[in-house]
């Protein structure tokens, strides 16, 4: 096992910048990875590809308990597998954007999840020198004692506007308002479940409104080493690290 593995948990909305800033941290530190929404997202597809009403809590319940979920951990090569079918695009769906929030505010859904994320953790911890895990109740539920945990935010306006540009290429206002049920709605419904709007005591908040792309990775990664224990350089200087 390595000397001092660390979790570097992050939370927050939808477009706040958790996925790129968490991959982006992942490599510099030389980190695995893992997107705990991905996760909510096979699940989703895969009850839409059985037909599978997301909104029957039981029937759902059961096959995110045995649906056969492969989830790469790389932060270069983070795939999403289910019994051998590669579904890193389809999971990124609007349909399946559309439906994931019944799935996740499902409660035995969270559970068995959970249980998964925390598996993934002690694995990658045990593995390697540990792990960033990004999502909306890893700081909270997942990891609460994780060495690192941030909370990123943004205004409304700058998360819609990334959303429509990572979907569309463009902010316009057809684009804006394509987006706005991706964005408002969701995260409407799953903070009903999970708290990732305000940071929980002892979890550093990052508001990225005004931040260049780098600029939110250097805040993350400023934070990392400040809190480090003495004496344990934590970046890894050049590049990506050594995954
Ligand atoms: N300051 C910033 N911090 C993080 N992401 C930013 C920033 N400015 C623009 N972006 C872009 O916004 C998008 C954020 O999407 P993503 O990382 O998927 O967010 P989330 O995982 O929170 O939904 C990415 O395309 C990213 O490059
Ligand atoms: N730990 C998590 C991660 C994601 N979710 C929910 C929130 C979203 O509706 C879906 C998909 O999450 P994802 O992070 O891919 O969402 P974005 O499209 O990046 O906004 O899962 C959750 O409830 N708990």
């Amino acid at each position: 096992m390595p000397e001092n593995p660390i979790t570097i948990a992050i939370d927050g909305p939808s477009g706040s910048g958790k996925s790129s800033v968490s991959k982006a941290v992942a490599r510099q530190l030389g980190l695995a990875y893992l997107d705990t929404g991905a996760m909510y997202r096979a699940l989703t597809w895969w009850c839409l590809e059985r037909g599978l009403d997301t909104t029957d809590v039981e029937a759902v319940a059961a096959q995110a308990d045995t649906f056969p979920l492969v989830i790469g951990t790389e932060p270069d090569a983070a795939t999403v597998h289910v019994g051998g079918t590669d579904i890193g695009a389809a999971i990124r769906q609007t349909r399946v954007s559309e439906q994931v929030s019944h799935i996740a505010t499902n409660l035995q859904v969270r559970a068995t999840m959970r249980d998964l994320q925390r598996q993934i953790i002690a694995d990658a911890r045990h593995a390697g020198a540990g792990i960033v895990v990004e999502g909306r109740d890893i700081t909270t539920v997942i990891a609460p004692d994780a060495e690192h945990r941030f909370l990123l935010s943004a205004s409304e306006e700058a998360r819609l506007a990334r959303r429509a540009r990572e979907l569309f290429d463009t902010d316009d206002d057809s684009a804006l308002a394509a987006t706005h049920d991706q964005i408002v709605r969701r995260d409407a419904a799953d903070s009903t479940v999970s708290a990732f709007f305000e940071p929980a005591p002892g979890v550093v908040g990052i508001d990225t409104s005004d931040l260049t792309f780098d600029q939110s990775v250097a805040a993350v990664l400023d934070a990392v080493e400040a809190n480090a224990p003495a004496g344990e350089p934590v970046r890894i200087p050049d590049h990506g690290g050594n995954r």
